[in-house]
């Protein structure tokens, strides 16, 4: 579904991403995760053209994705929430995601249906019922869920998800995790996620893509990340630091 090759994204001298070759597959959750500044939101920006990067190529079926800015780039299936929640918290919980529902889809959506569809995601995270109430007075976990939904609500072939589960209790995780995987099975999403809680992200992979100092240092299953050698030195790296 989504082919990256040599993606680097330099800012000045600062290579942050650093020629990063990487796949998701279709209904495929896959983790990304790397110690602090390791350049994985710049991975992100470099796939939903905030950040384009200045070298290599990001096929998504078929398609180029480097060039296209980040509306084009929603529009063309791929959704992002944000790692600070980006509600508008005057506004209720409906028409928050109903940005989501009319921003995101490619073909020209009616209100009527734009409505339906944000009332649809509102109902499969779980928040139906609390549609007119404003996104503010939400709990920081009923607010990743409406972020969740914005993005569903574009319905989308591959979803960006950057570190949801932060500030979450291990239960409210849980929850979150459980959408998110709900969305794969239920919806067929793809999803490409970034989470510094390694428990969330290694109970619902199928495979975790490890970047330290922009570049790869592994790619493979849950199992395979938690004996890898590299990773550890990685992470022990950053607590001697
Ligand atoms: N817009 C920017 N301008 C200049 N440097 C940037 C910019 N965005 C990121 N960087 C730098 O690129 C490097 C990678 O940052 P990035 O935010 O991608 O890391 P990260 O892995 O997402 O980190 P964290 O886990 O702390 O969010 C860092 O050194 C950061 O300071």
């Amino acid at each position: 579904m989504l082919t990256a090759t040599n993606v680097t994204k330099r800012f000045g001298g600062l290579v942050a991403v650093d020629g990063v070759d990487f796949s998701i597959g279709e209904e495929e959750i896959v983790g990304l995760i790397g110690p602090n500044g390791a350049g994985k939101t710049t991975l992100f920006n470099t796939i939903t053209g905030v950040h384009p990067p200045n070298e290599g190529s990001i096929d998504f079926d078929g398609e180029e994705l480097v060039g296209k800015t980040p509306n084009q780039v929603a529009q063309r299936g791929v959704a992002r929430t944000f790692q600070a929640v980006r509600t508008f918290n005057e506004s209720t919980v409906l028409e928050n995601v109903l940005t989501g529902a009319v921003f995101g889809n490619s073909e020209s959506v009616s209100m009527n249906e734009a409505e339906d569809r944000a009332r649809d995601a509102l109902e499969f995270v779980g928040l139906d019922g609390l549609e007119s109430e404003e996104a503010g007075s939400l709990t920081i976990a009923d607010r990743k869920q409406l972020e969740l939904a914005k993005g569903l609500s574009a319905q989308p072939e591959l979803i960006l998800v950057d570190e949801i589960g932060a500030g979450l209790t291990p239960k409210e995780i849980d929850e979150i995790t459980q959408t998110i995987e709900r969305a794969r099975d239920e919806r067929g999403v793809s999803v490409f996620w970034i989470e510094h809680i390694m428990e969330a992200i290694m109970s619902v992979t199928d495979r975790i893509i490890v970047l330290n100092r922009g570049e790869k240092i592994a790619d493979g299953t849950p199992e395979e990340i938690r004996s890898n050698e590299a990773v550890t030195q990685a992470y022990l790296g950053e607590v001697e630091s």
